[in-house]
């Protein structure tokens, strides 16, 4: 299909996700080059590592491969070669391409260590991984598309049933673990997680008046440049009508 050349998947630009971050900061840096990373718009584990990728100003390029269109472009044989499993996203770097969305965090984590995602103790750092377990493998694997695509009717309320179900399990942590985020002030690994899982929340109209930590939380760190920078509604293969500025 044409990806590794760039035919078929057609964005194929350099997009400076931390533009918004590095003006804030008064400064334009390359930290790096030659990253690529595949994603789709409203995916939930390419958003996630958007967002690290811009609160750690990392340059990359952006190719859109589109989820749904002509029965998938990660279905491909092509991609296939790239992420074996046919999903997103995958990050070329360092001669590597990386796949599943933590791994990919902690990999950047250990290679631009600034600003650190974790906290610096070891049962910290065991609490924000087990915040974004609870998301990466407790709700959004049973709400996604590949699943949901298996089922007819009911499809709505079996991924409200487990959003809601991993969002109270959740909101429980947080009464021990939050502060402004996730965890205490800083963000981390739990917050890239949490944000676009809210999406999907929203998405399938869970009711999120029973989750006032989360929500709390979570309006402040749409507020923050990177996750601005991160949105679904600001990336190259973003549809015009859901696209903002
Ligand atoms: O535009 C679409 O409907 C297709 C795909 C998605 O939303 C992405 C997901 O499957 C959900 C997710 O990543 O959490």
């Amino acid at each position: 299909m044409g990806i590794l050349a760039g035919g078929n998947i057609k964005t194929s630009l350099v997009f400076r996700a931390a533009t918004a971050s590095r003006i804030m900061r008064g400064h334009i840096s390359d930290r790096a080059t030659d990253i690529v990373l595949y994603s789709y718009f409203r995916s939930s584990a390419s958003w996630r590592v958007r967002i690290a990728l811009a609160l750690k100003d990392i340059k990359y390029e952006y190719k859109a491969v589109h989820l749904v269109k002509d029965g998938g472009e990660q279905n491909s044989e092509e991609y296939k070669k790239l992420n074996p499993m046919g999903f997103v996203p995958s990050l070329e770097i360092d001669g590597h391409v990386l796949t599943q969305s933590l791994p990919i965090l902690e990999y950047l984590e250990e290679k631009f260590p600034q600003p650190s995602l974790l906290p610096k103790d070891s049962i910290g750092k065991a609490q924000v991984r087990a915040l974004a377990e609870i998301v990466n493998s407790a709700i959004q694997p049973l709400q996604n598309l590949n699943v949901l695509q298996k089922f007819g009717e009911g499809k709505e309320e079996w991924a409200r049933f487990f959003i809601e179900r991993g969002l109270k399990g959740f909101e429980k942590m947080l009464e021990a673990t939050a502060g402004t985020y996730c965890y205490g002030d800083q963000v981390t690994m739990a917050d890239l997680c949490l944000v676009p899982q809210i999406y999907n929340a929203n998405r399938f109209k869970v009711d999120m008046s029973q989750f006032p930590i989360v929500n709390r939380v979570h309006d402040k760190l749409v507020q923050l440049p990177a996750f601005v920078a991160a949105d679904p509604s600001r990336q190259p293969d973003t549809p015009e009508d859901m696209r903002k500025n």
